[in-house]
């Protein structure tokens, strides 16, 4: 086992020396959070980290953690959250870029305690894309990615994981009023619609009480926060305003 001074001085090392951004992507297997990721890279600059593609590199990589990571995602169950967190910060750190996707993290509360001790981080806000099962099951096994884990009965206990030990953390970001839900059941276009305004309004910050133009581009997201029923955000006055003149 670790000595504490040496634990001590590895978590010294993983520690951020710059201020970022992270946005946390949350959603079931299939809910298409890798697939609205790359579109959020190209239009928003943000450096993707994908937790299942960083195990996964981990597992080809032939570390020593690699064999006890690997049987663990084929019975469809979370590997140990200083494990993940550990290749988090190390791909944040090598990597020149301030805004960060986490992708498929936290997935339960362990997760979350082991990143926020180690980093201090907060996430801007929480993407949420909320997808049917059967919708989700559907797209896993036509995936074609040839993952050993995407086989019915692997994606059954990956679903039991997700609803027991993830949709909490969902809840209790709603309650700190720092979830964006949006619905994925949708193309993945008519999905990318809501996406993209809910990260337009944190890029550009439109102030309503100075001219018309910025009136007009609240207005205009207006459409998109309907779609993807994600209005929370907005400030108080200016979402009834909106109710008042578009409904
Ligand atoms: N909105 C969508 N409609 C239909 N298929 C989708 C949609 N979003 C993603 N897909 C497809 O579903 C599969 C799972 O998407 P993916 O982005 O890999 O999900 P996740 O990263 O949440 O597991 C992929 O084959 C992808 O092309
Ligand atoms: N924070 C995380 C993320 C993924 N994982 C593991 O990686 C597997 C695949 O995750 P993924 O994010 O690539 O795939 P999806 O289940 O979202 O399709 C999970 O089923 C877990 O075994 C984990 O243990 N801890």
């Amino acid at each position: 086992m670790m000595g504490s001074s040496n634990k001590e001085a590895v978590d010294a090392s993983l520690q951020i020396h710059k201020q970022i951004k992270v946005v946390f992507v949350m959603g079931g297997p299939g809910s298409g959070k890798g697939t609205q990721c790359s579109k959020i890279v190209q239009e928003f600059g943000y450096t993707h980290l994908s937790a299942g593609d960083l195990l996964r590199d981990e597992v080809k990589s032939g570390s020593e953690n690699g064999a006890m990571i690997h049987d663990l995602m084929n019975e469809g169950k979370l590997v140990a959250s200083d494990v993940i967190v550990r290749l988090i910060v190390k791909a944040i750190q090598e990597t020149d870029n301030d805004k960060f996707l986490l992708d498929g993290f936290p997935r339960n509360e362990d997760n979350l305690k082991a990143f926020e001790n180690l980093t201090k981080i907060e996430p801007d806000f929480v993407l949420y894309l909320d997808c049917p099962e059967e919708e989700m099951i559907k797209r896993v096994l036509s995936r074609n990615q040839g993952r050993e884990d995407d086989n019915i009965e692997t994606i059954r206990k990956r679903f039991r994981v997700f609803e027991e030990s993830t949709l909490p953390l969902v809840d209790y970001y709603a309650s700190k009023g720092k979830l964006r839900r949006v619905d994925a059941a949708r193309s993945v276009e008519e999905v990318f619609e809501s996406v993209r305004a809910i990260f337009s309004s944190t890029e550009v910050r439109p102030r309503p009480d100075r001219h018309c133009n910025c009136f007009c581009k609240y207005s205009s997201s207006f459409a998109h926060y309907e779609v993807s029923t994600s209005i929370d955000f907005l400030p108080f006055q200016l979402t009834s305003f909106l109710k008042r003149v578009h409904v």
